[in-house]
């Protein structure tokens, strides 16, 4: 059966273990990844990650021109790079090469963008593209209509290094209704990969929702999710929430 080429943009952190995670699924092939320096350049992200075949060749920034997507055509492309990835890959939204965008800090310039580029390709855009964390966001959606004068609070954890606030836990404070800067609380301590917490706090008891990613490798399997679904969908902009929130009306099992 012929495999679905996937293209990554962001070679760090997660997208190294995203590309493991493609790399080890029969259904995919994994034909680029582009990154912003010219670190490995032309090396295959597969030897880099211990595997025994060449598949993902290594780009930078810098080779990306108005003809590299019709050079190197992929089936989709999954971006776990930064804000600014989203500016090289217009051709291939135009193209209609459907994109996962796993940026988890956009401004409304890259909003706008991608909104623009849901014209003509199936777009997902999802700051936590974990199945477990959307269901949390359902659950809680669900949660706050059955007990609508509880107080909430949003405790989000991760890595030292990490700079901005969870994307996730701005994301889970916006579908709640809830002001980031009263209810949303930022720990930074050691290597914690991702835990996201919504307390509901009554009079005589608390309600607590919890997801942990515990690997980079939960990222990599929302990826792979996502991909699949978007094939063959018409342009438009997705999210895993309300693909999963979908699931759920229609009785479907994800995972
Ligand atoms: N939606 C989700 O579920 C998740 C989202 N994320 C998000 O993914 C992003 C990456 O996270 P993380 O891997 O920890 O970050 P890192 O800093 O570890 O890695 C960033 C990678 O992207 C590359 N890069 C940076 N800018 C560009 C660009 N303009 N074009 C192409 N490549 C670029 C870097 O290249 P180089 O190596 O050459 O410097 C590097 O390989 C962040 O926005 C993070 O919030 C992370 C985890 C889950
Ligand atoms: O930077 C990360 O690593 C992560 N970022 C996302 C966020 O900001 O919500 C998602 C995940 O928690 C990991």
């Amino acid at each position: 059966m012929k495999q679905i080429r996937i293209g990554i943009f962001g070679f760090g952190k997660t997208g190294k273990v995203v590309a493991h995670e493609f790399l080890n699924e029969s259904l995919f092939t994994l034909a680029w990844v582009v990154r912003k320096s010219n670190q490995d350049h032309h090396k295959y992200a597969s030897r880099l990650l211990g595997h025994e075949f060449d598949a993902g060749e290594i780009f930078s920034i810098e080779d990306i021109h108005n003809g590299f997507f019709l050079e190197r055509p992929v089936d989709a492309l999954v971006d776990f790079s930064g804000s600014t990835g989203i500016y090289l890959y217009k051709k291939a939204a135009e193209a209609g090469i459907p994109i996962v965008a796993a940026i988890s800090k956009y401004e409304q310039e890259e909003i706008n963008l991608i909104k623009t580029f849901s014209k003509y390709t199936a777009v997902l855009h999802s700051p936590n593209i974990t199945l477990g964390i959307n269901v949390l966001m359902v659950a809680a959606q669900i949660l706050q209509k059955i007990a609508p004068h509880a107080d909430i609070e949003i405790v989000e954890e991760h890595f030292k290094g990490k700079k901005e606030t969870s994307g996730t836990a701005v994301r889970i404070a916006n579908v709640l209704g809830l002001n980031v800067e009263q209810h949303l609380n930022s720990i930074r301590v050691g290597g914690i990969v991702g835990r996201h917490e919504i307390i509901f706090g009554m009079p005589n008891q608390t309600i607590r929702l919890l997801h942990e990613s515990i690997s980079r490798a939960a990222f990599g399997q929302g990826a792979i999710f996502a991909v699949k679904y978007l094939l063959g969908q018409p342009p438009g902009l997705y999210t895993m929430e309300t693909i999963i929130a979908e699931m759920f009306r229609e009785n479907i099992p994800v995972y």
